[in-house]
């Protein structure tokens, strides 16, 4: 069995035990747990990726929760041996848990945490850069230029798309989806073509008051539109942004088929999870459709990507950072801590996960709940009254 060796550990008399499979930015998360009577133990091994093997042998044999990553398989291994060593909780620091085996974690009576909200804007900003960069061509120009190639100013030199007028398509808009089209309708005022299972009332309440606004002043009004399909997305919009959660629905909702109903010079970014595209089929349309454009962050075998997918121009890549900023990554482990501490203490469950703002006011204590546990319903958890 592969033994993490390399443990920092605060609070080393603490009452109750807390894993962190992996250091998390901030301190704020560290002190909640400890000034509550947590021993917090942090796994500093220089492997990215810990196998199950690993977090076993983090879990040992008394173990009152743990705090988790996105990259780690989180099934019925690993709460059997979590329940064993006496845990009642386990968070991903993450808002997508599709890494966890719900059913499972119910099976040992194991509260599962993750941390919606916090990380809504910051990943919506990732997806509009990447919307602008593949837009205007940033990255290759960028490299152009490094390459030494510029040798001044050209009418046809990386000629993009203008965003302003154009139409913006969402698949998913949950929470990021909305900050996402939210974001391009006023930021450049395109019009919005959505995909949900549910209605967004706010948004398009949202859209319809910018329209009138920009009516008022003698501009053109954006509009908005719930698509009863999927297709109409695909076919009608300039850009489009996946946001939805990943699940046996949308696992590969963008393949060969659906790639081809889009326009030749749209552009695709996912922000959401790799395994919502078929990346084999998104190499082939690229490699056939210099003019279409993806922003990717996410890949379908990450850390890897598909054959040919780094060679195409047309693409753009970064290793999954949509969420990677400062005061987002240290509030997703602040919620990722107090989900986990308020199972220990048995505080209740939040009444509401997308109003976590409370837990994240660095200048006064939290409230005495756990921000968000997904399974909250199937143990039968109480609900916080405040
Ligand atoms: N790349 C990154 O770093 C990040 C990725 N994510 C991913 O983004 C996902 C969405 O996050 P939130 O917006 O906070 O979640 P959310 O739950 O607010 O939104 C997800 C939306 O997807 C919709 N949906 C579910 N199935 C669908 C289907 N078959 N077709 C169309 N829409 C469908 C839901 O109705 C919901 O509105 C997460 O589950 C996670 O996987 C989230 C944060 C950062
Ligand atoms: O929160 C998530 O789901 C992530 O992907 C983290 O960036």
């Amino acid at each position: 069995m592969a033994k993490p060796v390399s443990i920092e550990v605060w609070n080393p008399n603490g009452k109750y035990r807390v894993v962190s499979t992996k250091p998390m930015p901030g301190t704020r998360w560290i002190n909640l747990l400890v000034e509550q009577d947590c021993r917090v133990e942090i796994c500093t091994q220089k492997k990215t990726i810990l196998s199950v093997e690993d977090i076993i042998a983090l879990i040992g044999d008394k173990c009152d929760g743990v705090i988790g990553q996105l990259t780690e398989d989180w099934g019925e291994t690993l709460f059997s041996a979590l329940s064993k060593a006496g845990g009642k909780a386990f968070s991903n620091m993450a808002v997508g848990y599709n890494n966890v085996d719900v059913d499972a974690a119910n099976k040992h009576g194991v509260a599962v945490g993750n941390t919606p909200g916090v990380l809504t804007e910051t990943t919506a900003e990732l997806a509009a850069s990447l919307s602008l960069a593949a837009a205007r061509r940033i990255v290759e120009a960028d490299e152009f230029m490094r390459a030494g190639l510029y040798d001044g100013w050209l009418p046809n030199l990386f000629v993009g798309n203008l965003l302003k007028g154009q139409t913006v398509g969402v698949i998913g808009a949950g929470r990021i989806g909305s900050a996402y089209a939210r974001m391009m309708v006023e930021g450049f005022k395109m019009n919005l073509i959505y995909y949900d299972l549910y209605q967004s009332t706010r948004l398009e309440k949202f859209v319809t008051a910018y329209g009138e606004f920009l009516k008022a002043n003698g501009e053109k009004p954006v509009t908005w539109k719930r698509a009863s399909t999927m297709d109409e997305v695909l076919q009608q919009a300039d850009v489009i942004s996946l946001h939805p959660v990943l699940d046996k629905t949308t696992y590969h909702l963008v393949n060969k088929e659906t790639l081809a109903q889009m326009k030749k010079e749209a552009i695709l970014i996912n922000c959401s999870r790799g395994p919502v595209i078929d990346e084999v089929a998104l190499v082939e349309h690229l490699k056939h459709n210099p003019m279409f454009r993806v922003g990717l962050d996410v890949f379908e075998d990450e850390p890897y990507m598909k054959p040919g997918l780094a060679d195409l121009k047309n693409a753009i890549v970064v290793p999954h950072i949509a969420s990677a900023s400062k005061w987002t990554r240290e509030g997703m482990a602040t919620l990722a801590a107090l989900n986990v501490l308020g199972k220990i203490k048995g505080y209740p469950v939040w009444s509401d996960p997308n109003r976590v703002e409370p837990f994240l006011n660095e200048n006064a204590p939290p409230p005495a709940a756990s921000p968000s546990i997904v399974n909250s319903k199937a143990l039968g958890l109480p609900v916080s009254k405040l």
